[in-house]
């Protein structure tokens, strides 16, 4: 594959409702929609889930501009590529982190790929799922009642899996209320890092809660203290943040530091890394399910791929379009019918950019040749 043109689109979108995590509120999403064009005219897609802010992980819009254009690209477009694998066991592999701005321009080449090939992303990273079951991710809200009026909605719409956003002051008393509401339901809570080992006895009062698990309580780049917290809690540890890499998700097996993992393409550099923690964890009967940044279609569409692999047995966050944008930039939007997704079967990620929807958000736009 001879890639003769990039282009990076620096998007703008309002998202239909606030966000809020224990580390801020997101009002829109600020991202780059990268597009790769093979010398015969071919295009791929994917988006960078870098934030505006350093808020998540370290990497923002501005740092993933800086070393797609500065090191990324040059790469790419200097380089015949034979397998998108190429990219992160090779050409990246001298840059050290900055795994979204990886994975982003891999995830273009992936689509790219399967484009060539004739088959859907799917199918192209072995995928054997035709359909997937997916959850939602509930973000904090003023009140337990808007909480508990925003899950039945969700529920009645089939979602499979609820997951609530915690931080500390908006813990134990927000899960008590809901599980008296909802007895059965598979429940967890995401904490994106807002504990320390010393809230052990706050955390280890939600084992009361019989909940799926609890989604990265401690400081995002840690595995010890998570291994000595899971030593202590029934409730499964699910890690985000903590697992950057193969070798991250070795360890943090090995240490017991979790039960479960959370995949974001993004977080561990892309499709070919994801592909390999996958396989790690299904030898080592750890359940995956795949994360989410708020992403357009585009991300939306390369996470759907990445969970039609069969040690995804968790509802992943890839809940429907029509939740976060008034309109998707994707023909047809993503949809979810009784908390499940069709995996397109069309080559590469199955669904169609649009042009004219990408203009309409579109900041700024750079080519290279
Ligand atoms: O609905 C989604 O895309 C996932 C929402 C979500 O939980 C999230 C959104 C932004 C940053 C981090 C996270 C997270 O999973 O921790
Ligand atoms: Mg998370």
């Amino acid at each position: 594959m001879k890639i003769k043109e990039v282009i990076l689109r620096h998007l703008k979108l309002d998202l239909l409702h606030a966000f809020t995590t224990s580390f801020g509120t997101e009002y829109d999403r600020e991202l780059i929609l990268i597009e790769v064009i093979s010398d015969d005219g071919i295009s791929g897609w994917a988006e960078s889930v870098a934030m505006l802010d350093p808020l998540y992980n370290e990497e923002t819009l501005k740092t993933n501009w800086h070393i797609l254009e500065d090191y990324l690209i040059p790469i790419l477009l200097k380089n015949e590529i034979r397998h998108p694998d190429e990219l992160s066991e090779k050409y990246f592999n001298h840059i050290r982190g900055n795994y979204m701005a990886k994975a982003a321009l891999e995830g273009a080449v992936w689509d790219l790929y399967a484009k060539k090939q004739n088959v859907s992303l799917s199918k192209a990273l072995g995928g054997n799922k035709i359909e997937i079951e997916v959850g939602v991710s509930i973000g904090i809200q003023n009140s337990i009642d808007q909480t508990l009026n925003i899950i039945e909605s969700r529920l009645e719409e089939g979602y499979k899996r609820f997951k609530l956003k915690i931080k500390p002051g908006w813990d134990v008393e927000l899960i008590d209320s809901v599980r008296k509401v909802y007895p059965n339901i598979p429940l967890m809570a995401d904490a994106n890092s807002a504990y320390t080992i010393q809230d052990m006895k706050r955390l280890a009062a939600l084992d009361d809660y019989d909940l799926m698990m609890i989604e990265q309580p401690l400081s995002y780049n840690d595995i010890i203290d998570h291994a000595n917290l899971q030593a202590i809690l029934k409730t499964p540890i699910c890690l985000d943040e903590s697992i950057h890499s193969l070798e991250d998700a070795r360890k943090a097996i090995k240490l017991g530091s979790c039960k479960i993992i959370n995949i974001k393409i993004g977080r561990v550099g892309g499709l070919t890394q994801s592909k390999k923690i996958h396989d790690l964890c299904q030898e080592h009967g750890i359940p995956l399910w795949c994360g989410g940044m708020l992403e357009t279609g585009i991300g939306r569409a390369h996470n759907i791929a990445i969970t039609s692999l069969p040690n995804f047995v968790l509802p992943g966050d890839t809940a429907a379009s029509s939740l976060y944008w008034a309109e998707d930039i994707i023909e047809p939007e993503v949809t979810v019918e009784n908390g499940i997704i069709s995996v397109p079967t069309s080559p590469g990620i199955g669904y169609k950019p649009n042009k004219e929807k990408i203009n309409k958000y579109t900041l700024h736009t750079q080519t290279y040749r």
